[in-house]
């Protein structure tokens, strides 16, 4: 959409440059003759919010629905009035015309500018570089930058020594006040604005003061002057200084996003200090609770059965018992529904020398390697029924007997057991034997599900991030709502591959919903041809992650050339 300025003869003139002066001079970009307009009455510009209007120099009026405005926003339709004459600012659909293409003294200003700040991270530093090269490209020979805070003014940073009268400066005032720039072209020609304390103090010929917004920050305030002997400022070097504090600013937000994300990082690792437990993680009141229970039933040889859906971290609570019981033999771990049924026997029980065809020497069996430790059943509800019966014996007798011996063998060993299934609805069909419940179930400890334990999602999230150390080290706001809001079905292994899937296939150091895969169910479905071009993109991403960040290598791997992979990311080479 381009847009342009109704004239009260009818003239239409296209808004194609950032900073548009209105006056009856002939140097002017719109030039009116109508009463009650001056020379140099008003200057139109734009910034990231859109287009502005204000007044050029104190005393010049200029009116927005009949009232009197020091700066105020225009939208396509709006009319303002500058002395007697009406503009109004239209939008045309048709294709822009041509515009003419920046000078190259512009680009390479610009280049030269943007590479200088990009090495700067800490804002002031950034501050201080952006005020430099401003001077530099504009050929100030004074230079500095104003913060603005309420009626407190202070420089961040000169080129020089900043007298105190230039500070506290009426021409200062009116850029904080409008957020409009302020050229003074020539102090001789320019009566209104020649008396200016800052203009004195610093013995100026002219001078050129410009805003610099990041974000939600206080505004601060370019200060660029000339003296005897430099030819004033023109229109031209007041565009080229509007677009390069433009540049800074973004950059400036951008420094700003990642100090912030800095500190949230920060915070957040603390607090994942403070809410680890034996390699748990978690701060809420369920974990808080699972803890203590675990510091207290650690320390004795009580029977645990751990039970909680699938992903809640049943095996961590186990280890964390295991670690808490002070008992000096290892966790032996056994995953019982991994396990085939013709090979469990032998492997959780051991064999004699020649018990069966293949067993060429006498080897223990998992229960006796558990010996002074803690034998871990993960799983017990899949255990088949017939050995049921021999467990029973072991958890009871506390003795193993290996196939093709007849002689038990005594074990000194602590039994936790895991299922996400209930185990009682398992003894009511008669999958599972009551009395071996009975011996596993000495004491019962609940793992909460994770939709139950509120901010842990975003502190366990943040700890599996940084220990991928990939490029993307936070998440986007929408991103941590969508966290949040999510219900795991899957429990915190859903949550850990989600972030570890997101982490390599993010571009940029913020994590968001989609790299997630989260906040998409309810949105409406793509269509065929988008989806196809997005899972396209990802997998060549993911292809380069996997490549170690090699564009060659990821493009050989998927048969591709690498023109074709370039495509794919909707990059050019
Ligand atoms: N509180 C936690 N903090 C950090 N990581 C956790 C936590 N709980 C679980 N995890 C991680 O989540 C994954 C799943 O945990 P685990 O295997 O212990 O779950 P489980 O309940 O035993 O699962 P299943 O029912 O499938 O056997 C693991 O990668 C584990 O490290």
């Amino acid at each position: 959409m381009s847009l342009f300025l109704v004239l009260p003869d009818g003239r239409r003139i296209p808004l194609d440059k950032p900073v548009v002066s209105v006056g009856t001079d002939a140097a002017c970009d719109v030039v009116l003759d109508a009463s009650g307009v001056k020379a140099s009455h008003a200057l139109l510009f734009r910034d990231a919010r859109g287009w502005s209007v204000s007044p050029a120099s104190k005393g010049c009026d200029v009116r927005v629905r009949g009232k009197r405005v020091e700066l105020a926003a225009l939208a396509p339709g709006d009319a303002f009035s500058v002395g007697s004459a009406t503009l109004t600012l239209l939008a045309s659909e048709a294709p822009q015309a041509p515009t003419q293409a920046p000078s190259g003294k512009m680009v390479a200003v610009l280049a030269g500018f943007a590479s200088r700040l990009m090495l700067q991270r800490p804002a002031p530093e950034l501050l201080e570089s952006a005020m430099r090269g401003l001077a530099e490209a504009v050929g100030a020979d004074v230079g500095f930058l104003v913060s603005a805070e309420g009626v407190r003014r202070q420089v961040l940073c000169a080129t020089g020594p900043v007298p105190e009268a230039a500070v506290v400066d009426s021409l200062v005032d009116r850029v904080v006040a409008s957020g409009a720039p302020v050229l003074v072209a020539d102090v001789a020609a320019d009566k209104a604005l020649a008396g200016a304390p800052s203009i004195l103090a610093l013995r100026l010929t002219s001078a050129l003061v410009v805003p610099l917004r990041a974000g939600p920050a206080p505004l601060s305030v370019v200060y660029l002057g000339r003296r005897a002997g430099t030819p004033p400022f023109s229109a031209v070097e007041l565009e080229e200084a509007m677009a390069l504090s433009a540049l800074a600013a973004l950059l400036l937000a951008t420094s700003r996003e990642l100090t912030e994300l800095r500190a949230q990082v920060d915070n957040l690792t603390q607090r994942i200090e403070a809410a680890t437990f034996e390699g748990l993680i978690g701060e809420s009141r369920p974990m808080g609770e699972l803890y203590r229970q675990v510091e207290r039933l650690g320390p004795t040889s009580l029977n645990v059965l751990i039970q909680g859906e699938t992903g809640t971290g049943k095996e961590g609570v186990a280890r964390a018992l295991h670690r808490r019981s002070g008992r000096r033999g290892r966790l032996v771990a056994i995953n019982c529904a991994a396990l085939p049924e013709s090979l469990i026997e032998r492997e959780l029980f051991g064999h004699a020398r020649g018990a069966f065809s293949g067993a060429g020497a006498d080897r223990p069996g998992l229960v006796e390697s558990a010996d002074g430790g803690t034998l871990f059943l993960d799983e017990i509800g899949d255990m088949p029924r017939a050995l049921q019966t021999r467990l029973l014996r072991v958890v009871q007798e506390r003795e193993v007997t290996r196939l093709g011996e007849n002689h038990p063998r005594k074990v000194d060993m602590r039994v936790i057991s895991a299922s996400h299934k209930p185990l009682k609805a398992l003894v009511r069909e008669g999958l599972f034997r009551e009395d071996l419940l009975f011996r596993l179930d000495e004491v019962r400890v609940d793992v909460p599900p994770l939709r139950e334990r509120g901010d842990d999602v975003l502190l366990i999230a943040h700890h599996v991030l940084s220990q991928e150390g990939r490029r993307a080290k936070g998440f986007t706001q929408k991103a941590t709502e969508a966290l949040r809001g999510h219900p795991f079905p899957g429990n915190v292994r859903e949550l850990v591959s989600r972030v570890r899937r997101a982490a390599i296939l993010a571009s940029g150091e913020l994590i968001g919903p989609a790299d997630l895969e989260l906040g998409g169910e309810h949105a409406p479905l793509a269509p065929l041809e988008e989806a196809r071009d997005a899972f396209v993109q990802r997998y060549v991403r993911e292809a380069i992650a996997r490549s170690g960040g090699s564009k060659k290598d990821a493009a050989q791997a998927l048969g591709i050339g690498l023109r074709s992979l370039f495509r794919y990311l909707g990059e050019g080479e």
